[in-house]
């Protein structure tokens, strides 16, 4: 069984996947945090982020280890996990996500693994895995995600608010919800609500 989790930069996709995983005993997948590997070995090797000719040779020791805690992503031996939430990365992931060449890369990492698992990002339910039986898209205000992210960075609320706009018009073409997808506003909700709502649906 695959359940997608697809929605909108901070709606609380992979905390909430790491809940309703950890609720179903499978992994799940960050879709996101493959999309930011590529963005952090190309700013490190000074790469072009735009040009896929560039990226491809850096990611041929790139794996995702999907743990139910939280996903790690290694680039050989060297753990790049702590690195890829910075602003720099969140700045150029938009660029690297909309190139077709790394889309297809990353999509075959994903289609590699094995079910059963929660597989959250953009286009899991619409592309990546269109015949999953159960999916939902998160949403929440501008406002809300800003409120949540600050948590977790150094910039203030209406920054953040700024950058997610941006990053949500750059990514508007992958994100559009699959037709069958469940949409769930977070905002209301606590974390557990969340979790707590999709558990509900797949019983
Ligand atoms: N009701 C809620 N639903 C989802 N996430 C929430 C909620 N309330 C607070 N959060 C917090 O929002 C933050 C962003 O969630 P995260 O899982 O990183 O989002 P995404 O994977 O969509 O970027 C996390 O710190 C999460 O715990
Ligand atoms: N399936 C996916 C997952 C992420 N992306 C892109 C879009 C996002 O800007 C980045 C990072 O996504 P991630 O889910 O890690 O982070 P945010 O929730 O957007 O903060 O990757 C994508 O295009 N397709």
């Amino acid at each position: 069984m695959i359940v997608t989790i697809d929605g909108v930069a901070a709606s609380g996709k992979s905390s909430v996947s790491s809940g309703v995983a950890q609720a179903l005993g499978v992994p799940y997948v960050s879709s996101g945090l493959l999309y930011r590997a590529v963005t952090l070995l190309g700013l490190e090797a000074g790469a072009d982020l735009a040009q896929p000719g560039a990226l491809l040779p850096l990611l041929s020791g790139v794996r995702l280890e999907p743990l139910a805690s939280g996903n790690r992503v290694w680039n050989a031996v060297h753990d790049l996990t702590a690195d890829l939430h910075s602003t720099r990365v969140d700045t150029g992931v938009s660029v690297v996500a909309a190139l077709p060449e790394i889309r297809e890369w990353v999509d075959a990492q994903l289609r590699a693994l094995p079910a059963p698992l929660v597989a959250e990002g953009r286009d899991m339910g619409t592309n990546v895995f269109p015949h999953a039986p159960h999916k939902f898209y998160l949403t929440a205000s501008p406002r809300v995600r800003a409120e949540r992210r600050a948590r977790e960075r150094p910039e203030d609320i209406p920054a953040i608010e700024a950058a997610l706009t941006e990053r949500d018009r750059q990514d508007t073409t992958q994100s559009a919800p699959a037709p069958d997808a469940r949409i769930i506003d977070t905002g209301p909700l606590t974390l557990q609500g969340v979790i707590d709502t999709i558990l509900e649906h797949l019983r």
